[in-house]
């Protein structure tokens, strides 16, 4: 039997309806709900997510900064204006886009975005909260895709989860969160040995590894639900994922198309991070965890 299909356009179609009124009980409040994006250099790839997400903005009636800097921009540039968009209040989340040029240290301008408007989730502090189970942003391809395999009915705990990839904005929280809902986890990466005894167990496979093809319908269990979050554009300028989607698809019970599948549901959850953000500033006292954090590094540049 064929998989259904998990739609991401669809979800994120339809959860942006529920943004959009969410803004508007804002607005009535006196908050326009405010997103800066920071891209640096002109990555063709970065640019196209970059314009995704300020076309989500638009659609939800968020308003979008988005902040282009050349690809020789001193960190130290980098670090003052994060320090601005930190500073004003008409700004609700912050994002760089990744991957950064070479000369800039990753860590330390994440770091620098306020806890508070880290709608990325990738500020240590938020990945500490995933660790213990009450991130306040979680990151948002992990979010999305926990969203996805929510519309499939499935409950996950107890259920054989196998992540492939094992990056910081993709896999380690993937990982944390379906822990968190008490799935039993593998984390397969580069250095696996034989990936394929791994793979064959899962109930869901979630595939993060950036190389087209690498999951064929020999690895997967009959009956797995199959989650590519890869993003492969081949010389012929299709856009791939990771998993042989023809062949797995009759071996899996449900799985996520590329494009349509995880790619929309990453914007989707970050103007969901974002509004929360917003909606946190109207709160009288935010969360007592937060209030007084700063991270060491700030100090130390
Ligand atoms: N600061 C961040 N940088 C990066 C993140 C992130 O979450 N935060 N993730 C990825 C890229 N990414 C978001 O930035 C992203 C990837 C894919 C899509 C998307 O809409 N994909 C479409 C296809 C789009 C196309 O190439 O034509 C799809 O799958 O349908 C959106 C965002 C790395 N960097």
């Amino acid at each position: 039997m064929t998989a259904q299909i998990i739609d991401g356009k669809a979800l994120s179609k339809q959860l942006r309806v529920g943004f959009r009124e969410r803004v508007g009980r804002l607005v009535e409040q006196g908050v326009r709900p405010g997103l800066a994006v920071i891209l640096v250099g002109d990555n063709p790839a970065s640019r196209v997510y970059v314009g995704n997400k300020v076309k989500a903005c638009e659609e939800c009636g968020v308003r979008s900064l988005h902040v282009a800097l050349p690809a020789d921009t001193p960190e130290v540039e980098m670090l003052a204006r994060i320090a601005q968009l930190n500073a004003d209040p008409t700004v609700h989340g912050i994002l760089i886009q990744l991957p950064l040029p070479g000369h800039i240290d990753v860590r330390r301008v994440l770091e620098a975005i306020s806890v508070h408007k880290d709608v990325d989730g990738f500020h240590l502090y938020n990945v500490g909260g995933l660790v213990v189970g009450n991130t306040i942003f979680p990151p948002c391809t992990p979010y999305g895709v926990q969203l996805l395999l929510d519309t499939t009915g499935t409950e996950v705990a107890g259920k054989n989860v196998v992540v492939v990839g094992a990056s910081n904005i993709v896999g380690k929280p993937m990982a944390l969160m379906l822990l968190q809902r008490e799935a039993t986890v593998t984390i397969c990466h580069a250095k696996t040995r034989d990936l394929a005894q791994h793979t064959i167990l899962a109930d869901i496979l979630i595939v993060a590894a950036g190389k087209p093809g690498l999951i064929v319908p020999q690895m997967v269990k009959q009956g797995a639900i199959v989650i590519d979050v890869g993003i492969n554009r081949l010389p012929d300028n299709r856009i791939v994922g990771d998993v042989d989607f023809d062949g797995v698809k009759e071996k899996a019970s449900w799985i996520t198309p590329v494009p349509g599948g995880v790619g929309p549901m990453t914007v989707t959850m970050l103007i969901e991070n974002t509004l929360r953000s917003a909606e946190r500033s109207l709160q009288a006292s935010p969360a007592d965890d937060y209030q007084d954090w700063e991270a060491p590094v700030l100090k130390a540049v």
